[in-house]
């Protein structure tokens, strides 16, 4: 019987194997149509840019609806995300900057938003991050501006409000953090590091597991795990992509308090991407200082049936409890509903800023 089933798995694997070659062959068509595209789009505007975000996602969703399976939608987007990666490699390399090193949550959302073909620009700040892309030193910067359990990042928010920059995208992944040390067990390790928002997110449990531990910042979970592996006191907290990178043993996985922790990143860059059909659009207002102000500002919104998918709101530090509020709305700038209360929420609101209209992840 065995035999019989053995039997089958050869013609079986030549017809894959033979399924492998056509799609190389697409593959490579694909990749020279790239090419050609990016020839003319060099002839067109000569220096400007290769990423075209809107494009990206407006294909991968156009054959998720097509698709007649059984391969998954999330297969389509994992795949066509390397695909389109590869082709963007072979017109110009794209050099995206993030807050290293090597294994941050920052580089996985690199990797999970444009793609391994990449150049990696690895920072050690955000004010950097920011600095690379505004310098043109990275096409593209990712950072993270909201965590699910610790709120907003903060120093994003301020950098968004001064930066000239614009939002091209958004990326949210669930943080799993890890504790980790150099030997896999914490004898003789006297003290945790990792950035402080990941401290924060785990701090019920290290105060259940490891009370007596001191616990010190590091500029980034992956600095942290940088530092453990030259340090046998130190344990660092990261996730499981900064073990491996620098060669650490999980002590225990899973640690965050929430287990439905997420992080949220933002894609900045100088480019603008036109609408896709599926997008969101990010901006800032500062509202006057009086009762029922906040209410009328944003009432533009509901009057055009347009939603808002995020209020955030960030001390203006001018003494007078004003405040700056992060809007997200569902739709783009360009689109006439959005346009319109757009218009009308610039006319009440003391102060407006569009941080950008991008595809919803
Ligand atoms: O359509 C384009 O403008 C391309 O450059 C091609 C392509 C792709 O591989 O499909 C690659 C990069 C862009 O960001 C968008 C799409």
């Amino acid at each position: 019987m065995d035999k019989l089933l053995q039997s089958k798995l050869a013609p079986l694997r030549e017809q894959i194997d033979a399924a492998d070659r056509q799609i190389l062959d697409l593959l490579n068509q694909r990749a020279r149509l790239a090419q050609q595209v990016g020839e003319v789009k060099q002839q067109l505007d000569a220096g400007g840019p290769i990423l075209k975000p809107e494009r990206e996602a407006a294909l991968v969703r156009h054959l998720q609806e097509v698709n007649p399976g059984p391969f998954t939608g999330a297969g389509i987007a994992a795949v066509w995300r390397e695909i389109i990666s590869t082709c963007r490699g072979l017109e110009s390399p794209l050099v995206v900057a993030y807050l290293g090193p090597q294994g941050s949550f920052s580089e996985q959302a690199a990797l999970e938003q444009f793609g391994h073909s990449i150049v990696k620009l690895r920072c050690e700040s955000f004010d950097e991050v920011f600095r690379a892309v505004e310098a043109g030193q990275a096409h593209a910067g990712m950072v993270p501006v909201e965590n699910s359990t610790e709120g907003a990042v903060n120093r994003t928010l301020d950098l968004l409000l001064n930066s000239p920059l614009k939002v091209l995208g958004e990326r949210s992944l669930s943080i799993h953090h890890c504790l980790m040390t150099r030997s896999g067990d914490m004898q003789g390790v006297t003290r945790v590091m990792a950035h402080p928002q990941a401290l924060a997110q785990c701090q019920g449990w290290l105060s259940r597991h490891y009370p007596g531990l001191a616990r010190d910042a590091a500029s980034s979970n992956a600095e942290a795990a940088r530092i453990a592996a030259e340090d046998p006191t130190v344990a660092a907290i990261a996730g499981d992509m900064a073990a491996q990178a620098w060669d650490l043993q999980v002590v225990a996985a899973g640690i965050q308090d929430d287990p439905q922790n997420r992080t949220r990143f933002l894609a900045v860059g100088t480019m603008q991407p036109s609408a896709s059909g599926h997008d969101k659009t990010s901006l800032i207002l500062a509202v006057p200082n009086r009762a029922g102000a906040v209410h009328d500002v944003l009432s533009p919104l509901a009057d055009n049936g347009v939603s808002m998918s995020r209020l955030e709101s960030r001390p203006a530090r001018t003494g007078q409890w004003e405040y700056y509020f992060y809007v997200d709305l569902v739709g783009h700038r360009d689109d006439a509903a959005v346009a319109r209360a757009l218009a009308a929420l610039k006319e009440r609101a003391a102060f407006f800023k569009v941080l950008g209209s991008y595809p919803m992840q």
